[in-house]
């Protein structure tokens, strides 16, 4: 990166800083929220809105067998509180009570906030985003949870028009960490249409849905995968070319560095689709060999070892 290029990204970082700092209190309030994909991330999103911030949630997928397993997955996790006392009967309904899955995009007609969480391709994305234009109220705030994907790109395809931003500017990404009722943390970040109301209105959301917002500009990775993406990608590398086995990769991390699971481990949580996508995007976007992915990364996924989610994944999970 030039000096210029640095200075500018700089920049943009503390005025981001300084809206994130002086956050005002809002007036923009969620009633009712939208999440798209019931998958592991969508879900957990969905049942954490519902339980913490108390807000009816509209759970859309297009698979009636991927809300079937999200819903029953949200019970398990339901009752396992209940059984924990972590939570009472009553919260454990009211929590069930506010979620209605349906496989109807025109049933986010009525929410004041979307959150979507489909598998992390542009073009799925950009499709999705395009009829979330037409679909919310004008005044909605339009959330992707992608993990890599310029927030600029997806806000672009809210209109096509590049200079009319009515929806552009109400685009911003709310990146939560995995597992989402478990993880805190939830990076911000704002795309160059995004309005500071709108980064404004997304932070109060997420804190009202408990989380601990960090704020970062649009940048390949964001920050958290920036960071964490090469990190796994080594350790593959690793694997691969025989410096270790998995088990010790992983312990070596796990007990030399005082982390919850190795990288492997980690990797196979994330699903390796999206740490391949990942990947992918960090070397488009920065153009630096040290960021291609691994090729025991790309044949994992090549034979639908995605990780915990498929059943196989460096570990197996049957
Ligand atoms: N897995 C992680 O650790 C993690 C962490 C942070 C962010 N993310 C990001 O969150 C997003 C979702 O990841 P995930 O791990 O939950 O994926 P997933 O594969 O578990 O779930 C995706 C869901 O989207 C649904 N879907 C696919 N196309 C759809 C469409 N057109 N309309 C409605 N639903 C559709 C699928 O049926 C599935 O239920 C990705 O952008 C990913 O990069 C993932």
């Amino acid at each position: 990166m030039s000096s210029s290029q640095s200075a500018g990204a700089s920049q943009r970082l503390s005025a981001l800083s300084r809206q994130f700092s002086s956050t005002p209190s809002t007036q923009f309030e969620v009633k009712k929220l939208g999440v798209i994909g019931a998958g592991q991330m969508g879900l957990g999103i969905a049942l954490v809105a519902a339980q913490k911030a108390q807000v009816p949630v509209t759970l859309v997928d297009n698979s009636q067998a991927s809300l079937d397993k999200g819903m029953a997955f949200a019970d398990k996790l339901l009752a396992k509180d209940v059984s924990k006392q972590k939570i009472s009967e009553e919260i454990a309904k009211a929590t069930r009570d506010r979620l209605k899955p349906t496989t109807q995009m025109s049933d986010l007609s009525d929410v004041d906030m979307v959150i979507e969480a489909v598998p992390e391709i542009p073009s799925l994305k950009e499709k999705i985003f395009a009829e979330l234009a037409q679909v919310c109220p004008k005044h909605a705030i339009l959330a992707t949870n992608t993990s890599s994907i310029s927030i600029t790109r997806i806000a672009r395809a809210t209109s096509k028009d590049p200079t009319d931003t009515s929806a552009s500017s109400r685009v911003v990404s709310t990146h939560f960490m995995n597992p989402v009722p478990v993880q805190k943390g939830v990076e911000i970040i704002s795309g160059l249409q995004t309005s500071p109301e709108t980064q404004a209105a997304a932070i109060a959301f997420c804190e009202k849905m408990g989380k601990v917002a960090s704020v970062s500009v649009d940048s390949p990775g964001f920050l958290a995968n920036r960071i964490l993406m090469p990190y796994i990608n080594e350790a593959i590398i690793c694997l691969e070319t025989g410096v270790g086995t998995k088990e010790d990769i992983d312990n070596i991390m796990k007990t030399g560095t005082n982390v919850p699971m190795g990288p492997l481990t980690l990797a196979d949580f994330i699903g390796l689709d999206t740490c391949l996508a990942i990947m992918e995007t960090l070397h488009a976007g920065l153009g630096d060999s040290k960021y291609r992915p691994s090729v025991l990364l790309r044949q994992y996924v090549d034979a639908g070892w995605l990780g915990k989610k498929s059943g196989k994944g460096f570990y197996d999970y049957k």
